[in-house]
């Protein structure tokens, strides 16, 4: 039995090493890049870097937008990382916290020659750490030798890709009895995911038949709404209202889906909170950040409700777009049951962007 790591584990540990600040080696096509996540990277390692050769910065299309940067590569482009330039200049092209204070420190050179492959990786894989979609690329000769050498993380394009394409695989832990105001008859279920990734939670409610479609929510996670209680939007209320009318119906299942920010992570959350303060709607923050509207990846709800035996639902959302993904995964949407809960003063415009830019119901 190989003790090594599988391709799905060394994924893991890069996410872990590029939130240290640890640069690891990506290998695409034959091709090799040493890659360092820009929020996190440290004045030593940047001259490291330095050492090795010319130096690209990978950024979403989305962020080169707001830069007026080009991207010859359609959804990213590789800034060309002058030799004078500091750490500040780099964070300022990553983070644009502030661009409003500091308009920008262009024009901004794309590289426009050569693959974009690494790139495109690099990104995906901060964003799968919940950083920046921004990440300083370095093409090396000798990617094995330098990762064997240096102690680096060494990933292969070609072995990772399908488990970045794949749905998150998930196994259940445990589930035991929480009785809740809502609903005495409460069981929460843990689910762990094969990459090391977050655990979701289904909570239970009753003991629903599987045969019958069930009065279901997918709730993706938001600690400011959820537990602060934040005005901000309508993910509080929303969560104890569909808990309420699952108790209030005996039966039914809510998911607990820990994708935090629609899928960016609570710091890339409240980074979109400081912009949003500066004027900007929740969609504009996102781009400016260099992400898509929505990063979820709503497969993993179905998958879950598979797993649970449930292959028809009657869903508690607003949301078109996860009743077609629900659809697209073979689980069947009997009823949309509409759940309009939580408008507040400080949420008026976001559910009206929602509706507008989002497709959200009203
Ligand atoms: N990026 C970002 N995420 C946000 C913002 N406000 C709330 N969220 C997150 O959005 C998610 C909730 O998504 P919503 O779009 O409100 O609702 P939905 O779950 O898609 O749709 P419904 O089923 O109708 O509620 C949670 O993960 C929140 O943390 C914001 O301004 N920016
Ligand atoms: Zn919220």
């Amino acid at each position: 039995m190989p003790l090594g790591p599988s391709p799905l584990e060394r994924l893991n540990r890069a996410r872990a090493d590029l939130r240290m600040g640890v640069p690891v080696v990506l290998a695409a096509a034959g091709r090799f890049a040493i890659v360092v996540a820009a929020e996190e990277l440290g004045a030593d390692r940047l001259a490291a870097l330095r050492a090795l050769g010319p130096v690209t910065l990978a950024i979403t299309v989305r962020r080169a937008e707001t830069l007026k940067a080009r991207a010859y590569d359609g959804d990213l482009a590789r800034i060309v990382v002058p030799e004078d330039v500091d750490l500040a200049w780099l964070r300022g092209v990553a983070d644009p916290a502030d661009d409003l204070r500091a308009p920008m420190k262009g024009p901004l050179n794309s590289q426009r020659d050569g693959d974009a492959g690494l790139h495109r990786f690099a990104i995906q894989l901060a964003k799968s750490a919940h950083l920046l979609p921004a990440a300083l690329v370095v093409p090396v000769q000798d990617g094995a030798g330098i990762a064997r050498q240096e102690g680096l993380t060494f990933l292969d394009l070609d072995l990772v890709a399908p488990e970045f394409a794949r749905a998150a695989r998930l196994h259940p832990v445990i589930a035991a009895r929480v009785p809740m105001r809502a609903a005495e008859a409460g069981r929460l279920h843990v689910f762990r995911p094969e990459d090391g990734g977050e655990e979701h939670y289904a909570v239970e409610i009753g003991r629903p038949p599987r045969d019958k479609p069930v009065l279901a929510r997918l709730h993706s996670a938001c600690f400011t709404g959820d537990l602060l209680g934040s005005l901000k939007c309508d993910c509080g209320p929303q969560l104890h209202a569909a808990l309420e009318q699952m108790g209030a119906e005996g039966t039914g299942v809510l998911l607990y889906l820990n994708q935090e920010g629609r899928g960016i992570g609570l710091a890339n959350k409240m980074r979109a909170y400081s912009l949003q303060d500066q004027g900007f709607d929740t969609v504009e923050a996102n781009h400016r950040l260099g992400f898509e509207d929505d990063e979820r990846d709503f497969r993993l709800g179905a998958g879950l409700l598979k797993a649970m035996g449930f292959g028809a639902v009657r869903l508690l959302t607003n949301n078109p777009a996860k009743i077609r993904m629900m659809e697209a995964m073979g689980i069947t949407v009997t009823e949309r049951v509409p759940l309009q809960v939580g408008r507040t003063r400080h949420n008026d415009a976001y559910l009206a962007t929602k509706a507008k830019k989002s497709g959200h119901l009203l």
